[in-house]
């Protein structure tokens, strides 16, 4: 840990403010690292090796804040992902932490790290305390409350947050929203932290502030690694190492302050009042007629001569803007003293997240608070049922109880199960891509685990389709004139409600495991194909080689067991208004539509196995997804 963090730590320690400080200091060492992807080329008809990273060295130590810079698609948020563990397809290589040596395809064990993505992962209808409160709920269990406030409190001032406390993340600015994606993770005070382009899409005064911030937490202990695309010269100052990156080459790494002389040393020389960064970029890109590789080898070698006296700049951790110079020996000592008392006072385990139940019970509470900031999308839902129920309820009115309209009724049946398969599946397939996002990242960060993350969020979304569902089948039953008799009307409603859910698991299932681009059309293809089972093919008719599908069909059994609740159990003759109904007695219906023997018990066995089968595969596809990297 840098000398001069214990001191810090120690005071707060005393006055029992719980620390912003990191545990542990990571040394992060990589060697020979390269990344292959196999892809399909279509001018080879075949697989073509992709090379992105071609055996890069590299060391980022603590309290140093180092920027992965290079030209586009130089390989720099590879790096980044492989380094944090967040995806290492094709990887190989050594990355040693801490002196443990591990292999650069497993993810496992990178020190603790932290990764704040180029996207906002922020849940945009939470104010920016409830974000932090719920985030530091979740990670810090040994935390009372009244020090997690603090902690929070202590980590929004740090970030000068403080004044956005009650602002919806929506409507925070891209800088701010950028800081409070880091001190979301530094709640857990990570010793490793990286960022990819952290200054993306944001204007200068806003990049130099956010830069200044992670030089300010490198300062204190952290090893703080940033892609940045092209820094200004304000920026660049702020930074303590440059690793550059070439067309999947080192082309220089090592400290800021030795750039120009290391450059110097390979014949390269950066022309007056111009930005390094910009000179170190040109060079990188190819703009000047230089031997790259050879250039990179004369730094690799370049030693720089070292000053008799050294000093450290050292900011104190709570007020990172104004840097204070300790003497490296004096601090050491202090170091020493600090460490001890440190280990001392703090000696219970502060990071632990919160046990499974605690995490679930969070990850509800924090649903809720978005579904009430969010009501308008569950009250469209609600509404569009409702509108629908009132249109079909007019379009058939009153066919339920009258012979000569039973054809109508079946086509209100269709219609009304189609209703229910859409909105149930389409809802989730659609939004479910857009929340894997957030939850890939959370999830990484070790925020929670999965089991309460899905029960969470089934526990929010089962209820509100049943309540559309409800809602609907009431509406529409009772003006379409069916029976009110309690067993069928009970019957017809939980068969429309379990189809609705079985087909919401789908969508589950589809979400989670396809792109948006394609969940949209498999979502309704899929639900197309079931659906003309049973309704507009009779398995009679069905082709034996697709028979199959008439018997796995949720949709299928679903409409049986909603035909069978309105015409089976021996319902009596029905009302004729004309002078000839066919189907005066609805058994004579139910022969004609292959219907007249089915197995109530199966049908509901078959849609409630395929909704538990979805939400099993689901979790498996979610589970398989997070953890392969
Ligand atoms: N999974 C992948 N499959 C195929 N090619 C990939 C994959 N990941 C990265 N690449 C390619 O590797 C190269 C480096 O990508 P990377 O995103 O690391 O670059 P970068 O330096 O971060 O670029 P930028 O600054 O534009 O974000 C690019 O040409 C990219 O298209």
């Amino acid at each position: 840990m840098t000398p001069g963090v214990e001191d810090s730590c120690v005071t707060h320690c005393n006055n029992n403010i719980v620390p912003l400080l990191p545990r542990n200091s990571v040394h992060l060492e990589f060697k020979n690292l390269t990344c292959t992807i196999s892809m399909i080329s279509m001018q080879k008809m075949g697989f073509e090796k992709k090379h992105i990273l071609k055996g890069v060295n590299g060391c980022f130590k603590p309290g140093e804040l180092t920027a992965i810079m290079g030209p586009s698609g130089a390989g720099k948020t590879t790096l980044l992902n492989i380094l944090a563990g967040y995806t290492t397809q094709g990887a190989h290589g050594e990355i040693i932490v801490n002196g443990t040596s591990s292999c650069a395809s497993k993810s496992a064990g990178r020190g603790g790290a932290r990764y704040i993505r180029q996207q906002d992962d922020l849940r945009l209808h939470l104010t920016v305390y409830e974000s932090m409160s719920l985030a530091a709920a979740l990670k810090l269990a040994d935390f009372s409350s009244h020090e997690r406030k603090e902690k929070v409190y202590e980590v929004l001032s740090l970030l000068g947050l403080s004044a956005t406390t009650q602002t919806v993340c929506r409507d925070l600015s891209g800088g701010q929203k950028r800081r409070l994606a880091v001190a979301l993770e530094l709640l857990s005070d990570p010793s490793l932290l990286f960022l990819d382009e952290p200054t993306t899409g944001l204007d200068s005064a806003a990049s130099a502030s956010l830069i200044t911030l992670l030089s300010g937490l490198a300062r204190g202990g952290r090893t703080v690694v940033a892609t940045i695309h092209q820094p200004s010269a304000l920026i660049f100052e702020k930074i303590d190492t440059v690793y550059m990156l070439s067309a999947g080459k080192t082309f220089y790494s090592g400290s800021r302050s030795n750039l120009i002389p290391a450059l110097e040393s390979a014949d390269l020389r950066c022309p007056p009042y111009h930005n390094p960064s910009d000179f170190l970029m040109e060079l990188a890109s190819g703009e000047y007629d230089v031997d790259l590789e050879k250039a990179a080898k004369t730094m690799e070698r370049f030693k720089p001569e070292l000053t008799a006296t050294q000093s450290v700049e050292i900011p104190v951790i709570s007020t990172i803007h104004t840097p204070i110079t300790l003497d490296t020996k004096k601090s050491k000592e202090k170091s020493l003293k600090g460490n001890a008392k440190y280990q001392q006072n703090c000696s219970k385990n502060m990071y632990r997240p919160s046990g499974p139940f605690r995490q679930t019970w969070i990850l509800l509470y924090r649903n809720y608070l978005m579904t009430t900031r969010n009501y308008s999308l569950f009250m469209y839902r609600v509404a569009a049922h409702v509108v629908i129920a009132l249109i079909f309820g007019y379009l058939y009115l009153g066919v339920g109880s009258e012979a000569s309209s039973v054809l109508g009724n079946y086509v209100y049946l269709y219609g009304s199960m189609l209703l229910v398969v859409y909105t149930g599946k389409m809802s989730v397939t659609l939004s479910f891509p857009l929340e894997m996002a957030i939850l890939k990242g959370e999830y990484f960060n070790r925020w929670y685990s999965l089991g309460p993350y899905i029960f969470s969020i089934l526990a929010v979304e089962l209820p509100f389709q049943m309540i559309s569902c409800v809602s609907y089948v009431v509406l529409s039953y009772w003006l379409t004139d069916n029976p009110l008799e309690p067993n069928r009307a009970t019957l017809f409603l939980a068969t429309v409600v379990a189809t609705s859910l079985c087909a919401q698991a789908w969508g589950y299932f589809i979400g989670s495991t396809t792109p948006t681009k394609i969940a949209v059309f498999i979502g309704p293809v899929l639900a197309c194909l079931f659906s003309i089972f049973g309704f507009c093919l009779a398995l009679r008719d069905t082709p034996y080689a697709f028979r199959w599908l008439h018997h796995i069909s949720y949709f299928r059994a679903g409409f049986h067991l909603a035909v069978h609740s309105v015409y089976g159990f021996n319902r009596t003759k029905m009302h004729c208004s004309k002078i000839y109904c066919h189907y005066i007695t609805p058994s004579t219906f139910l022969k004609e539509m292959d219907m007249a023997d089915i197995d109530v018990g199966s049908n509901i066995a078959l849609v409630l196995s395929t909704t538990v089968l979805m939400h099993v595969l689901t979790c498996t596809a979610l589970w398989y997804r997070l953890n392969k990297r």
